[in-house]
């Protein structure tokens, strides 16, 4: 890759939607400032529901096209943020969308049939062998994934916080597979957050006007693993100028994200700031915090 500029962040990502609901803001701002965005997406989302009523047929158990179509979706995505480096992890479909089905606890889970070419099964080492290259190829400051959780549970989410952590921990290691590039030490590794006060202050709204349906059966003031306590929050990033364009990139997302749904709901009933902050946990490097005690810039101390 020719010359990069001198920013340069990763995210790694498990299901097409995932970068834009959790960092459309980050990127687009990103990329308006002239750093280099790269995306890696480790499943075409596969089995993902279809909320397209004359795309139906594409579902995994129809004629199993939607990972297919995604990749349409994920693009079209990538044009409204503006990001153009994005990759699929080991090449398009390598690994499978594993599913998800929910626990007692309402968070998601692993299916009890995963299939082997599920990224659920793939093994480590392996697959952070196909993002040591990426790494050593774009040599990025910065790199964000999920928290060991997932953020909500989904396997794929685990999965790839899994091989994002072990693959930027190979990428630097001077002695690891020469023939995958020369070293490179990401210097600040952030996971993505769910703030605490903003999802209670949301979803109080969404209530307070009457929506009981949007987030079904979730109360504002209980305790969800989801969320973070805001005091463990170590970034947040700011854009009300690039909130249209991530709302434009989730209506991309068309087979998963409705505007009559819930995402939408709560840019309804709280105005587009619920979606123009993206929350962070700093968990490698140097917090460089601002007058606030926080960050607003992920680069911020390089
Ligand atoms: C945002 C995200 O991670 N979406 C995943 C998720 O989608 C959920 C899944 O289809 C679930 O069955 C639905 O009830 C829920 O509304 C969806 O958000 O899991 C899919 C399957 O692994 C995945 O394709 C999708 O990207
Ligand atoms: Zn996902």
């Amino acid at each position: 890759m020719s010359e990069l500029p001198d920013r340069r962040l990763l995210l790694v990502h498990a299901h097409p939607d995932d970068e834009t609901i959790n960092n459309g803001v980050t990127m687009a701002r990103y990329v308006a400032e002239g750093a280099h965005v790269t995306l890696v997406t480790c499943t075409l989302g596969e089995e993902g529901e279809v909320l397209v009523p004359e795309l139906e047929h594409l579902a995994a158990d129809r004629t199993d096209q939607l990972g297919r179509h995604r990749i349409g979706e994920l693009a079209a995505a990538m044009d409204e943020l503006g990001v153009t480096d994005h990759r699929f992890l080991g090449g398009p479909g390598k690994y499978r969308d594993t599913g998800m089905i929910y626990d007692d606890e309402g968070n998601a889970a692993v299916p009890p049939q995963t299939r082997p070419e599920s990224f659920w099964q793939a093994d480590l080492v392996a697959a952070a062998n196909d993002l040591v290259p990426i790494i050593r190829e774009i040599r990025p400051q910065v790199l964000v994934t999920y928290d060991e959780f997932g953020n909500y549970g989904h396997p794929d989410h685990i999965k790839a916080h899994r091989v994002a952590t072990y693959a930027a921990a190979l990428a630097a290691a001077r002695s690891y597979r020469e023939d995958l590039g020369e070293p490179w030490d990401v210097a600040k590794i952030y996971w993505m957050a769910m703030s605490e006060n903003s999802f209670r202050d949301s979803l109080r709204r969404l209530r307070d006007a009457g929506d009981t349906t949007t987030f079904e059966g979730m109360d504002p003031d209980a305790e969800y693993k989801m969320i973070t306590p805001d005091r463990l929050i170590d970034c947040v990033i700011e854009g009300e100028a690039y909130v249209d364009r991530k709302m434009n990139a989730m209506k991309a997302h068309a087979t998963q994200i409705t505007v009559d749904g819930p995402f939408f709901a709560l840019s309804n009933n709280n105005g587009h700031q619920i979606w123009a902050s993206e929350h962070y946990r700093l968990v490698k490097g140097t917090a460089a915090p601002g007058p606030d005690g926080q960050e607003h810039d992920l680069f911020a101390g390089l």
